[in-house]
């Protein structure tokens, strides 16, 4: 199954390296380092960066797993790790940010 279509799941294990390298390819545009995934998505403007933080954390409270959001005028830095897994990377941090992937292109594509 395409990996924005699976949902978070619970006690997720750190990844091996070599595995954060496949999932990679997976999420265009994400950087993996020091166990933090993220992405800085461009926005038109404020109030579209808004929702699209606002769609992000609906994401996020649907799958019980919640990035950390730096938000620009018309920027929004998104990073996910996983805290429960003192703070490595683990499926879900990729599942949240192919879902994000997804939600961005919904919202500024059409
Ligand atoms: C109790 C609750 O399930 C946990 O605190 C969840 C919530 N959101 C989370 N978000 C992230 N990024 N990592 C976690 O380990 C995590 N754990």
């Amino acid at each position: 199954m395409k990996l924005e279509h699976r949902d978070c799941i619970h006690n997720a294990r750190a990844l091996d390296p070599w595995v954060i390298d496949a999932l990679l390819a997976d999420v265009p545009d994400w950087t993996a380092i020091d166990g933090i995934l993220s992405r800085e998505f461009k926005l038109p403007d404020y109030r579209a960066t808004i929702a699209f933080v606002n769609a992000v954390a609906q994401v996020a409270d649907t799958q019980d797993h919640h990035p950390d959001m730096t938000v620009g005028y018309a920027t929004c830095r998104v990073t996910w790790s996983t805290h429960s897994a003192g703070g490595a990377l683990t499926e879900n941090d990729f599942i949240c940010a192919a879902k994000v992937n997804a939600l961005y292109l919904g919202m500024t594509s059409a």
